[in-house]
Parts: structure tokens; sequence; C-alpha cells
């Protein structure tokens, strides 16, 4: 198998698997308040609803995508980039909830990255089918503070991978309530997501959500 992460702790309900240095998987932290997670991403959506994006190249992306937070991750044909305005409706992006910035504080504290603080929240909604192809985050101003990154619904393979796109990549499976922080030395490595399988979870139905926090600055 190609699955065999480091175990570097266990507290019984959530335990701490290591992908590779400064790549951490935080099984089931985010378990207990999904619900209210998920409560807030709806408040999010209502107010600037998931929406497929166009990349540079002319693609449509498979996962369809909102944001909150000061900064909103945006794509088109003229590239990727961060923005302060959604620009469907030409309005700021929602604030983000104190729920979703807390888990992210607190998650980052529980992966050894202390005071983050994001400003940006990507929400990703992955139907059955949908992917994300390998790349790196790389759109933020400074890559001193690590992404931290929620899994909700339907499980995914999420691949991890090196500094080139080539490099040979680590499946690792992430169910709901996982939470992946990747920082330090593996800030910048390629990752992506498999082609969702259909699935149900009571919470999100057919779907995946993921729930990204960066300091975009
Ligand atoms: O869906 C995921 O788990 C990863 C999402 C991702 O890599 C991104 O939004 O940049
Ligand atoms: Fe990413």
């Amino acid at each position: 198998m190609n699955y065999d992460l480091f175990d570097l702790s266990n507290n019984g309900d959530t335990w701490t698997e290591e992908i590779c240095k400064d790549a951490l998987v935080l099984r089931q932290f985010a378990v207990a308040q999904a619900p209210e997670l998920m409560q807030a991403v709806t408040e999010v959506t209502t107010q600037a609803p998931f929406r497929h994006m166009q990349t540079p190249g002319g693609y449509t992306m498979s996962a369809s995508l909102s944001s909150c937070g000061s900064m909103g991750w945006v794509s088109d044909r003229v590239g990727y980039r961060y923005s302060s305005h959604d620009p469907q409706s030409k309005q700021p992006w929602p604030a983000m909830p104190e729920i979703l910035s807390k888990l992210a504080t607190e998650a980052a504290e529980a992966a050894g990255y202390h005071r983050f603080y994001p400003d940006a929240c990507l929400i990703n909604r992955y139907t059955p089918g949908a992917k994300m192809s390998l790349h790196q985050d790389r759109n933020e101003r400074d890559y001193d503070a690590p992404i931290v990154s929620v899994s909700l619904g339907v499980p995914a393979t999420f691949l991890f991978g090196g500094m080139q796109r080539g490099d040979k990549t680590i499946k690792v499976p992430l169910a709901h309530g996982d939470v992946v922080v990747w920082g330090g030395e593996s800030r910048l490595k390629f990752h992506g997501i498999l082609p969702i399988k259909a699935g149900y979870h009571s919470l999100t139905g057919e779907d995946r959500i993921n729930i990204t926090f960066r300091v975009a600055g």
C-alpha cells in the first residue's frame, strides 16, 4: 500500500499523522464542530454562491468555489489571484464567520504554527467526479504562514507531492472532519484531489466540502 503515514500522537478521538516534513493530517479534528461549520458555509454561500471558475488556460474547474474573509481567491482568463471583491456580485466577499477562523487558528496551533490568523477562506465543493489537478498554492503574498485545509462530507484521496509537478506523490485518504496543515518546507509542494467517488454523507449529501484557510496578505 502507498499509505502508511507516521502516527505522531494519539489522543483517542483525534490523532496526528505526518505526510512528510512540515505536512500533517489532524485526523477527526473538525468532526465535533462539523454541523456548525457547514452552517457557516451555507451562510457564506447564500451571499456568495458556489461557481465554477475558468482557468487561465480556458478550462472550467470541476470543483465549484466560494470565498469569505477579506481576500478571496479568483481565477479567470487573466490568471489566478486574490481579490477583495467577489467578481460576480462586485461586492466584498462575506466576512469570515468566527467559527471558521477560530477552527483554523486552533488547527494551526495543534500543528505547531502559532498565531495563524487567516484573511482568506476558500470553500471548494466537489460533486462526484470533480477533482483538483496537481498545483501549488502560490498566490499568497508570503509563504511563512501554513495552509489549513478542512474536509467535510464525502471522502477524498489527497495527492501530496514535491516541489516539481512530476515528483512522486503520496496518496492520503481524507475523511469527514480531517484537517491537513502544511507549511515550512512543504508550503509550496504540489498537491491535488483525485476524482471524488460517488458517496453520501448525512451532512453534505453527495458532496465533499473543503474549506482552505490562507494568509493571502
Ligand atoms: O480540496 C482539497 O482538499 C484541496 C483544495 C486545494 O488544494 C486548494 O483549494 O488549493
Ligand atoms: Fe491547493
